[in-house]
């Protein structure tokens, strides 16, 4: 497998700044107390093992929850807990379990998530002007560019229900760009796929990091991880145990045994995944 590593890229001002995030469910704090901040043009990992609690922390920052404590701003105003306020504040975001609308089209779909950047209201969508059809016309020659971009170009008329995997998470990864986000939350993105599906989501995080748009992401694989993030940072029993470049999360003893003590390079490869599977 050909590893790819990240073109050196100026990291700019803090983008996303979270502070003191906690979130309790009844007695379980799911996240306690985490602080973080994502850069202009950084990619950023997100890691630790099953229910450490890093969708839950992605569900605080893009207002499915209200955290119990603590504040999340980006661009330095803090965010309002309501995801489509999120969205339009420049945050987007895709899920671990792929959420899309099987049974419309691929371009369908983008034009979906491209609806919080449109201006077109109720009444001009009813009465179909002039305004509308320009309008409609702007977000689907858009949405058609989000499909060049991320290679769906060819099955935008597709139901998106017969993607196949892999480009189905890429759908979403478009759909999410509709927004015109200036920082986009992946939350495994790359679950489920094959080695190529791997290497091909890869190279499409750095070519949106090319774009001027920073990345926070989630994932168990950590060959995809170590390739792509400036930063990562890890999470155990709600808690950020430790944050860093590879070598510093590889060589913290805490996170060695948060995972049992496997090492990390190989904890979770989608290689060995598809070899346990052959
Ligand atoms: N809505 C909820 N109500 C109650 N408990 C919840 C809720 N959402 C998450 N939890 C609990 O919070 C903890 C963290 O879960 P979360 O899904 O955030 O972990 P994770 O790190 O994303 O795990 P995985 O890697 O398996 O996806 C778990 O114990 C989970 O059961």
């Amino acid at each position: 497998m050909t590893t790819t590593t990240a073109p050196a890229t100026a990291v700019g001002a803090p983008l996303l700044d979270v502070r003191g995030v906690t979130m309790r469910f009844g007695g379980l704090t799911a996240v306690n107390d985490v602080s973080m901040t994502v850069n202009q043009g950084e990619i950023v990992g997100l890691i630790g093992p099953n229910g450490a609690g890093k969708t839950t922390f992605f569900n605080c920052l893009t207002g499915l929850y209200v955290p119990t404590e603590g504040s999340v701003s980006y661009q330095g105003k803090v965010l309002p807990p309501k995801p489509h306020l999120v969205t339009q504040a420049g945050v987007a975001r895709t899920f671990q379990n792929i959420r899309l609308f099987g049974n419309m089209t691929v371009l369908e779909n983008v034009l979906v998530g491209r609806h919080t950047r449109t201006k077109e209201g109720l009444f001009s969508a009813i009465l179909r002007g002039p305004g509308y059809h320009r309008a409609e016309a702007a977000s689907r020659q858009r949405a058609m560019e989000l499909l060049e971009f991320t290679g769906l170009a060819a099955k935008a008329e597709h139901l998106a229900r017969n993607l196949p995997y892999g480009e189905q998470r890429k759908l979403e990864i478009a759909r999410a760009l509709a927004s015109d986000p200036g920082l986009l939350l992946l939350d495994e993105p790359t679950a489920g796929m094959n080695p190529q599906e791997t290497n091909a989501a890869e190279e499409l995080v750095f070519a949106i990091r090319d774009l001027g748009i920073a990345i926070l992401v989630i994932e168990h694989d950590m060959k995809f991880i170590f390739n792509l993030c400036d930063r990562t940072a890890v999470l155990v029993q709600g808690q950020k145990i430790v944050e860093g470049d590879k070598e510093t999360v590889q060589n913290d003893e805490r996170v060695i045994t948060a995972y049992l003590g496997a090492p990390l390079e190989t904890a979770t490869s989608t290689d060995e995944q598809a070899e346990d599977a052959t």
